[in-house]
């Protein structure tokens, strides 16, 4: 569903919203799947009490704290430890069509690959929210496999609001995976979803 893409400053004018925070967090890694496959970058996104994919994060309420600062607390209850978001995290707004008013604001962190690997930790270990809001933090694989495995099959599972659009836009505004690479696995993705859906078996 289409999703309005809107300044920072109306988002924050739109008194009568709700207002939700996301943020995608990654790290650069020289890790390699099977010993041969680079991973590259791990990019976390996280697995939700209903069963769609979407991104850490929730609502907060600007009247009475800072975007940044309602992140930072959903971030401290969904990841069990304190993850600092300031404005230079910020990526865009989206003025939400389903359900309707409420104002999506999304932001990107990179943190060091240890940091990451301490947020998995965390998120298992000490999260409040760990196995009931949240049944688990998920990287999202970067490379597609000769059978379509990786980030096609990925693309192809159903995700919250507009997190995979959001998604798609980070990795290429980070240059996280290549613009062809991307497009070749939109497209396989979405041919994955139609196989998916009309196999009766
Ligand atoms: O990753 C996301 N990207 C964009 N919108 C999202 C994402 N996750 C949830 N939302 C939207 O934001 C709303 C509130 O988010 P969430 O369910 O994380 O908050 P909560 O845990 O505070 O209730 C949801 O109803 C959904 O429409």
């Amino acid at each position: 569903m289409a999703e309005k893409e809107m300044s920072r400053e109306d988002a924050l004018s739109r008194l009568d919203h709700k207002h939700a925070c996301h943020i995608l967090l990654y790290a650069d890694s020289k890790a390699k799947l099977f010993g041969k496959i680079p991973i590259k970058h791990i990019v976390l996104m996280q697995m939700r009490f209903d069963g769609l994919l979407g991104f850490p994060g929730g609502l907060v309420d600007p009247s009475v704290e800072s975007l940044e600062a309602g992140l930072s607390r959903e971030l401290q209850e969904e990841l069990g430890a304190a993850v600092p978001v300031t404005s230079d995290d910020y990526v865009y707004s989206h003025l939400s069509s389903s359900p309707p008013r409420l104002v999506l604001h999304f932001y990107s962190k990179k943190l060091k690959e240890a940091e990451l690997l301490e947020l998995e930790r965390a998120a298992v270990a000490t999260a409040v929210d760990h196995g009931f809001e949240v049944l688990g933090l998920t990287r999202v694989p970067l490379y597609t496999l000769r059978n379509g495995g990786g980030l096609p099959w990925f693309l192809s599972h159903s995700f919250i609001s507009n997190s995979r659009a959001q998604l798609l836009d980070e990795l290429r505004r980070l240059d996280l995976v290549s613009p062809q690479n991307l497009e070749k696995a939109v497209k396989k993705a979405d041919e994955l979803r139609h196989t998916v859906k009309s196999d009766p078996h």
